[in-house]
């Protein structure tokens, strides 16, 4: 046993490593879907085999067999949709990781807040950097769309069920919609600012993300960033801030660590 693990090679320990992830991921994949039953179902499945193995119980045996056999199959037959939606987020992750470089974003988001600031509806969108926010995500309604202007106002009109809370964007991906923020506590605010600008405060006091909020009453733009409110931004502006922010920073502050975790990541 103790020469078996002294034998170890390092394509052992990078084998190891590699299957866990994708176990891992696929689990998290599966998580809350309808195919973590069928594989709970499946364990049991395994379970009765391995139990009839034991007792010889060589009818139950040779049926359960001819089904672990085409376990590999059924798996792909009952997991099509999981499978196809892992593999193009990967695929997308690889060849396009979740950045802000291509500018066509950040113009979809500064004509989206444009658009809400002149027609007085209230917005908060979070542009997610390398901080994880699952907690925040998963507590919205999950959407895993491609950021475009129409959305984006779509989602903040007004009886949408998304228009309370906030959006969360990742590189040219809308993760979620209608999210809890947690809210600042800083006395010294401005005490005509209400909760949604405590919000978008909040988050980047907890995250290195983004917010910009955008004023119901006043049809005003701010951009938050590490705790700091930037009031008042026109269109102009709050392109050019993002465009400080994300394309010049973006691409040099991402190590090799941070891009492979990206794509792994399940945000
Ligand atoms: N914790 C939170 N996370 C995300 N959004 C929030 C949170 N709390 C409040 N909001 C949003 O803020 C809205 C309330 O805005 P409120 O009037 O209090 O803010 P405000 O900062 O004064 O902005 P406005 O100028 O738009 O009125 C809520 O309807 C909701 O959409």
């Amino acid at each position: 046993m103790i020469t078996d693990i002294l034998n170890i090679r390092w394509q052992d320990v990078i084998d190891i490593i590699l299957t866990a992830i994708l176990i891992y991921q696929l689990l998290l994949l599966l998580r809350g879907t309808q195919g973590i039953q069928i594989l709970a179902g499946i364990l049991i499945l395994l379970l009765a085999y391995w139990g009839a193995r034991r007792l010889d119980f060589f009818t139950l045996e040779w049926i359960l067999e001819s089904f672990v056999k085409s376990l590999l199959l059924i798996a792909i037959i009952l997991f099509q949709s999981d499978i196809r939606r892992m593999l193009s987020r990967v695929g997308r992750r690889a060849i396009f990781p979740a950045g802000y470089s291509e500018p066509k974003i950040l113009e979809e988001i500064a004509n989206a807040t444009d658009s809400l600031a002149k027609q007085k509806i209230g917005g908060l969108f979070v542009l997610k950097r390398q901080g994880k926010l699952r907690d925040i995500i998963e507590g919205g309604i999950r959407l895993d769309a491609t950021v475009s202007c129409e959305l984006l106002l779509t989602l903040f009109w007004p009886n949408s069920p998304t228009h309370d809370g906030a959006v969360i964007i990742s590189g040219d991906q809308i993760l979620a919609a209608g999210c809890v923020l947690p809210l600042s506590n800083r006395p010294d605010l401005d005490k005509a600012l209400g909760t949604r600008h405590r919000a978008g405060l909040g988050v980047t006091e907890h995250s290195d993300a983004i917010a910009i909020i955008i004023s119901e009453e006043r049809g005003q733009v701010s951009l938050a960033q590490e705790g700091r409110l930037t009031m008042n931004l026109s269109r102009t502006q709050l392109l050019h801030n993002l465009n400080e922010i994300f394309t010049k920073n973006e691409s040099t502050n991402t190590g090799w660590y941070e891009k492979i975790s990206r794509l792994f990541e399940k945000k």
